[in-house]
């Protein structure tokens, strides 16, 4: 344990102590206000599946007591000397990266996610020494090139799913040339991410595939969410009907499952993007990306300039997530929602509403 400083303040986050995921009021300090911090205040924050990959120790990787949550949206309470970008009061977000080196390739070309030096907002551990704790907890202190401006116009908890699920389909579609009006485009898995998928590419023009495991998201996903076409990954004949029809697939799938009956609904140069956080080698067979000169990909979240661009797209196209808001205490059972794929399509924690520094032990 390192020594308490007097100027760190003590709060209150919801952590995981184990691989069983559980959830409790843990007590701990924010580091001091550095010249580029800004602390804030947590409004609002969504659950994202990795949090539970990450509470339940799937990769492996896990360091307890851990507070997990990166799709946070909060009030600047401080800022430090040298902040610029932010002053008291500004309603901003955090996502997935606190820090980064600043000088490698990546760095350099403001795709900063993709930084060997990373620092993730939980799970790791900041420059001096500490760990890193998200924001599932009252406050955050963060750098403030990790933080973006919530514009107006968007609601602070239907902001929250932007700065993870929302970037994290924004950015693949930027970066690959899939903006273009009038692609079709698949989403394998409707979910918080997936759920985004559908929106973001329909703003983007695309015919909309949703694939999914089972045909209950049916209605929901052509009604609600605009989707063109609904396709159950295990109707062979639906599956069969779809062949060479997509230009790309978004896959958010969570666990492992198979890749070819997925390549086989590309067309010619068509794009498998992987999305999903497997621990367990996933398989195909040649063929399948040769004979249409495929490409399987992957991407991660996306740069913070990405992020601030996804904002300023969602509040252009009206664009809104679809979440369900809960308190803190509500946390555990909704995460054990989110593994029983009993979500529409993302919780948020009302966490300034939950008031836990009051309530902690
Ligand atoms: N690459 C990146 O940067 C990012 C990766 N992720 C990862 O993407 C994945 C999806 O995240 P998210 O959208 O939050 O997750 P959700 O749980 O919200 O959605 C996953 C969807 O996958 C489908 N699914 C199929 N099999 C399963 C299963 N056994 N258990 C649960 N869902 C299943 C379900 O859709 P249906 O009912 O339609 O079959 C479900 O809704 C996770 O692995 C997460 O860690 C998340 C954010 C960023
Ligand atoms: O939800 C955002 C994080 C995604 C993620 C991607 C890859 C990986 O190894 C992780 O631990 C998390
Ligand atoms: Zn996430
Ligand atoms: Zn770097």
């Amino acid at each position: 344990m390192g020594s308490v400083d007097a100027s760190e303040k003590t709060i209150t986050g919801w952590a995981a102590r184990d691989a069983t995921g559980h959830l409790s009021p843990y007590t701990y300090n924010l580091r001091r206000t550095g010249a580029e911090d800004v602390v804030l205040k947590v409004l609002y924050c969504g659950i994202c599946h990795t949090d539970l990959h990450q509470t339940k120790n799937h990769l492996g990787a896990s360091k307890y007591p851990m507070v997990p949550g990166h799709e946070v949206v909060g009030e600047v309470v401080e800022v430090g000397p040298e902040v610029s970008k932010y002053s008291v009061g500004d309603v901003v977000g955090v996502g997935v990266i606190v820090g980064c080196c600043r000088d490698c390739r990546p760095c350099k070309a403001n795709v900063e996610q993709y930084c060997n030096k990373k620092i993730w907002s939980y799970n790791d551990v900041y420059t001096d020494g500490k760990p890193t704790q998200g924001g599932f907890a009252s406050s955050m202190v963060v750098d403030q090139k990790f933080v973006v401006k919530i514009p107006a116009g968007l609601a602070p908890e239907q902001a929250a799913p932007l700065l993870c699920a929302g970037v994290t389909v924004y950015s693949p579609l930027k970066h690959f040339g899939l903006m273009t009006p009038g692609l079709r485009g698949g989403i394998l898995g409707l979910g918080g991410v997936g759920h985004m998928g559908v929106k973001v590419a329909k703003s983007m023009g695309h015919h909309v595939t949703v694939i999914s495991s089972s045909d209950k998201k049916r209605a929901e996903a052509m009604d609600d969410l605009g989707a063109d076409a609904y396709l159950v990954s295990s109707d062979e004949a639906q599956m069969a009907a779809a062949m060479d029809s997509l230009d790309y697939i978004i896959d958010t799938v969570p666990v492992k499952h198979p890749l070819e009956p997925y390549l086989a609904l590309l067309k010619m140069d068509g794009k498998l993007v992987l999305m999903g956080v497997i621990g367990e080698p996933l398989s195909f067979v040649s063929p399948m990306v040769m004979l249409g000169r495929k490409t399987i990909t992957g991407s991660f979240i996306g740069s913070i300039e990405e992020t601030e661009e996804v904002l300023r797209f969602c509040v252009e196209k009206g664009l809104t997530s679809q979440i369900e808001v809960v308190k803190m205490d509500y946390l555990n059972q909704a995460l054990e929602r989110l593994e029983r794929n009993d979500v529409r399509y993302r919780f948020v924690v009302d966490v300034a509403g939950s008031n836990i520094d009051d309530t902690a032990a």
